[in-house]
């Protein structure tokens, strides 16, 4: 079969809170007409990515277009989750024309590229481009560079050492396995800080590949979507720190909890806190939702690093409760006590103080 009778799939990765589901939902928004299946992979068990997609509004973008896999990350969970869900859409009476999977800002890309070699699949599926996204501000601030004095010590005791940061570890296989990057978040630097990320990223890359600057994932479809790669099938250009770990990819050096948060006094309160913890603690992620004293609707947060977003996204029922659940992501060793209990903490007994 040729790849131009196999349904294609896009691949979009890239580090936590690059700008994957802003750009997913610019392509559900952009792409009408188009019967594309979406499948979205979270490190964080709320399943918030799905529910914002599903919120898009798109005319004709149907609920089961949407199919979440929340059970642990999509890298390692190839045979028991993923291809069952795949076959599954191309099983349908009506199969998508494409499917896009959003990778969970922690996966390294490549076992999930090489599932689609998978006898199942192969015929029937087709891998027609990798997109990673990249937040051009932590690229600039050297989120993912290495120490290179803490490398060269740890190295005196493995001389196998890679990276000291393991950030570091994902963002290189991410932008190894990409066939087209996305350098997201533009409207946060200027341009000369834009030129330096891009030369970065360039001579990081280990093949050529086109970078597109974007503000809020806004890029053509039509750019995103039609790349043809066939990347299933050049496995080799694309190296991964996956490739030595004999499949085991335990995700160990990073680690999210769920936090309830009571009723908030303000919005402005509540970013407060969410940003004073955020620097205390050093979180990677935080994501959620919560309800304000008087205010009818539910307040959606969105925070990378201590940059937090927020909007009042809908009506909260009668039946919901008005507490609200936050995700929590970092590196291991989290201090998820003082955390949960910052975040958890009653507003009106910390509020005079
Ligand atoms: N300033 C700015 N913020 C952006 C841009 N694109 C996305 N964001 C914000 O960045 C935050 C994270 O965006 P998401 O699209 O959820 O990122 P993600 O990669 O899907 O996140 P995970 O699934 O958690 O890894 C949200 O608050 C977005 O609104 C951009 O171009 N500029």
């Amino acid at each position: 079969m040729t790849a131009s009778t196999r349904v294609p799939v896009t691949i979009i990765t890239g580090f936590l809170g690059a700008g994957k589901t802003t750009l997913l939902r610019h392509i559900l928004q952009k792409a009408q007409g188009h019967r594309i299946a979406v499948v979205v992979n979270e490190f964080g068990s709320l399943g918030i990515d799905g529910e914002i997609l599903r919120g898009c509004g798109v005319e004709g973008c149907r609920e089961d277009d949407i199919v979440e896999l929340t059970n642990g990350c999509l890298c390692c969970t190839v045979a028991d989750d993923f291809l069952p869900t795949m076959e599954a859409l191309l099983d349908r009476a009506d199969p998508p024309e494409h499917v896009v999977i959003e990778t969970s800002g922690l996966a390294l890309p490549k076992p999930l590229l090489k599932a689609f070699g998978w006898p199942t699949v192969r015929s029937r599926m087709t891998v027609d481009g990798v997109i990673t996204v990249l937040d051009a501000p932590a690229v600039a601030s050297g989120r993912f560079a290495d120490d290179p004095e803490a490398v060269a010590k740890q190295r005196e005791a493995d001389p196998s050492l890679d990276h000291d940061n393991p950030l570091a570890e994902v963002f290189e296989d991410q932008l190894n396995a990409a066939d087209l990057i996305v350098l997201n978040k533009t409207d946060l630097l200027d341009a000369a800080q834009l030129d330096a990320v891009e030369a970065e990223i360039t001579t990081l890359c280990p093949r050529p590949v086109r970078i597109i600057r974007a503000q809020d994932g806004k890029v053509d479809p039509a750019v995103l979507l039609g790349l043809g790669a066939e990347a299933e099938a050049d496995l080799q250009s694309r190296p991964s720190h996956h490739d030595a770990e004999d499949g085991e990819h335990e995700h160990d050096d990073f680690e999210s909890f769920v936090v309830t948060v009571p009723e908030q006094l303000s919005v402005e309160r509540f970013l407060t806190l969410l940003q004073d913890v955020a620097a205390r603690y050093d979180v990677l992620r935080m994501k959620g939702f919560a309800s304000v004293q008087g205010k009818p609707m539910r307040l959606a947060v969105q925070g990378v690093g201590t940059r937090f977003r927020h909007e009042f996204d809908r009506p909260l029922t009668a039946q919901e409760a008005r507490t609200g659940r936050i995700v929590v992501i970092g590196q291991k060793g989290l201090d998820q006590a003082a955390i949960t209990a910052a975040l958890a903490a009653d507003p009106s007994a910390t509020s005079a103080g």
